[in-house]
């Protein structure tokens, strides 16, 4: 099986797509929307790409690119704790840094830490934080930094010069597992604590007490949700629809129930998949 993740190597979701499928050929690909595209596509099994991390919130290029795009499904979800280390490159002996380069989420889970000791650098976001440790190590001569984490400082060979400077302890970072294989493929392990159905909800027009009235299909069935979220439909300021995380599998009654009801009421319902959650730890991750 080919696993596809956000790469290159050294990035937080190689840590969780090892933590998942050790045993599978890995498949780095350069950004989130080529990883997703390659299993549309079927150049790959399987992809895992982050989707919400818990400081910085959703990973709004994920769940457009899902939305709009490519509409392959969920078949797993994955937690990782996230710990960020400051890497500079060995020859920078002066340890002088004007510039600090990662992935956008790692930036600003970091912010009161860069704000104390570098207010002055500048930054420049990368498309994740194992491309930003690939690039501090080809530019030797340069004052920057990378913020990543310790699988990129030993793959790029880069110095630690703070660790741990992420701002909050209970970091952690949720990717999905996207396949077009949902039926064949079946991901388990020792790691599973939940599973999760996802649907994406678009109301048929603004008026009062709509989303009252969507949240009562689950609430009076007691389907408990671990997550609202609005995104804007892309048709026009104002229009978003909800993408809602509901505990449990699909089941035949409950869910089927609460979708039949929303579509009766005129809403737009989608499931985007249902599917087992697994919490990894980072030295599950890390071999
Ligand atoms: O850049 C990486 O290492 C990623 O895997 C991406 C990503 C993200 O998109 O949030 C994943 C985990 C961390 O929260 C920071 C970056």
């Amino acid at each position: 099986m080919k696993v596809g993740y956000l790469g290159p190597k050294g990035t937080f979701t190689e840590m969780a797509a090892r933590g998942l499928f050790k045993e599978y050929e890995l498949i780095p690909y350069r950004t989130i929307p080529s990883c997703m595209d390659a299993v549309a596509e079927s150049e790959v099994d399987v992809a895992i790409v982050p989707i919400e991390n818990a400081i910085e919130g959703s990973v709004n290029l994920t769940l457009d690119y899902l939305i709009h795009k490519q509409r392959v499904p969920i078949i797993g979800g994955v937690t990782l704790p996230i710990a960020q280390q400051f890497l500079v490159h060995p020859s920078n002996s002066t340890k002088k840094v004007e510039k600090i380069v990662s992935h956008p989420h790692a930036i600003a889970q970091c912010h009161d830490f860069l704000q104390e000791k570098y207010p002055d650098a500048e930054w420049e976001y990368m498309n994740s934080t194992g491309t930003a440790a690939d690039y501090v190590s080809k530019h030797p001569d340069l004052n920057i930094a990378a913020i990543a984490n310790e699988l990129a400082a030993d793959e790029y060979g880069l110095y630690t010069l703070h660790s741990n400077v992420h701002d909050y302890s209970h970091n952690r970072t949720s990717f999905i597992v996207l396949s077009r294989q949902s039926e064949e493929i079946q991901i388990s392990g020792p790691d599973h604590v939940e599973d999760k159905t996802t649907l994406m909800i678009t109301l048929p027009s603004d008026f009062s007490g709509a989303l009252h009235q969507v949240l009562s299909a689950f609430a009076w069935r007691k389907l408990n949700l671990t997550k609202i979220e609005s995104r804007p439909t892309k048709t026009g300021l104002g229009n978003y629809f909800f993408i809602i995380d509901v505990e449990g599998l699909m089941d035949d009654v409950l869910i089927p129930g609460v979708v039949s009801e929303l579509e009766a009421l005129g809403c737009g319902v989608d499931v985007l998949g249902s599917y087992p959650c697994f919490a990894l730890s980072v030295n599950k991750a890390n071999v």
